[in-house]
């Protein structure tokens, strides 16, 4: 991609660089944590990308946490702990909720005494009886598939410092909302949320998802690699189903594996290449930040939004 012109573009290594911490900080119990995710984390990246990119994020919360007490004493009111909250897009595959969930981490350790949340916007869509309702079975992820004013609702309750908030939950296994199953947001000091609408303008609403991101992350990649990483998971989906005839993969363990890998294929060309054309990649240029993934998911370059 040629680079934006409002945004500094950094190697690897010049990115490694704006840290100076020689080895990884990391306690064991941190990198236990890391590995118990997604043992394929290298923690490489972790040292070259993240341990800079947290401190980027501590100073940019450090910085919204003054401005709303400046504010709050301009306005004459109580000082309140307004949550920072930092959003994750990208493709369906690209990666989201691993960053998300080291992003996570990695917060918990360094930013100490704080409580850093997680959600991911998957909980917004609708159930599929509603999506079967509004005939929308094959456009789940599209714009029109999420219930996004409950979703605005949700991350304006999290700002107004709502006591205990509850978010819906969205199980991949299932491919469809968990009924009476929720998530609770309570008090968090940054809630990182993660999903392929975060940097979306929705058609009917008057705000944005985006209005309530303090910071934004674009995941990136070629789409052709996405494509290998979506088909990557949806085998490891299948071998977990197998042996689970209420999974939503099921039917796919019980054809050939040619078969099944033909039907990821089109599902991926029809609906998550197609959703991410028409609607994902156009918000990249939103983010505060592009974090841009190579051949096994290693960053190689990430661009930093100058103004
Ligand atoms: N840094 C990484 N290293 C290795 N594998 C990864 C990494 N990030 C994601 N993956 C794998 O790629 C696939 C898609 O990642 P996931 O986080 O589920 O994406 P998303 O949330 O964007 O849909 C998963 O199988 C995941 O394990
Ligand atoms: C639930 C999703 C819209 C969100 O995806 P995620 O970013 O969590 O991978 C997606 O996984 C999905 O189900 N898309 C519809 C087509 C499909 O991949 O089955």
């Amino acid at each position: 991609m040629s680079d934006p012109i409002n945004y500094n573009a950094f190697t690897r290594a010049q990115w490694r660089a704006f840290s100076d911490d020689a080895t990884l900080p990391l306690t064991q119990e941190s990198l236990r944590q890391i590995k118990a995710f997604n043992d394929r984390i290298s923690l490489q990246d972790v040292q070259d990308v993240y341990i800079p990119l947290v401190h980027l994020l501590h100073l940019e919360f450090d910085h919204y946490r003054q401005l709303q007490r400046d504010k709050a004493s301009f306005l004459q009111q109580q000082p309140r702990r307004v949550p920072f909250i930092i959003g994750i897009a990208g493709s369906v595959a690209v990666g989201k909720s691993t960053v998300a969930r080291l992003l996570e981490v990695l917060l918990n350790h360094y930013f100490e005494g704080k409580r850093i949340q997680l959600i991911t916007t998957d909980g917004f869509l609708y159930s599929n009886e509603e999506l079967k309702k509004r005939n929308l079975m094959t456009r789940k992820g599209f714009p029109e598939s999420y219930d996004m004013s409950a979703l605005i609702q949700f991350l304006n309750d999290v700002k107004a410092g709502q006591e205990l908030i509850k978010a819906p939950v969205y199980s991949h296994k299932v491919y469809d909302i968990v009924p009476d199953q929720f998530e609770y947001i309570v008090h968090p000091d940054v809630l990182i949320v993660e999903g392929i609408n975060t940097l979306q303008l929705p058609t009917n609403e008057q705000i944005y998802v985006s209005d309530f991101t303090d910071f934004s992350l674009y995941v990136d990649a070629d789409p052709t690699l996405i494509e290998s990483w979506f088909l990557e998971r949806f085998e490891l989906l299948l071998e977990t189903a197998f042996q689970d005839p209420t999974n939503y993969y099921y039917p796919y363990t019980i054809v050939s594996h040619a078969e099944a890998i033909a039907k990821g294929k089109q599902v991926w060309r029809d609906i998550d290449l197609k959703n991410l054309e028409e609607y994902i990649l156009p918000t990249r240029n939103r983010a505060d930040m592009i974090l841009h993934k190579t051949f096994h998911h290693r960053i190689d370059r990430l661009l930093l939004r100058k103004y």
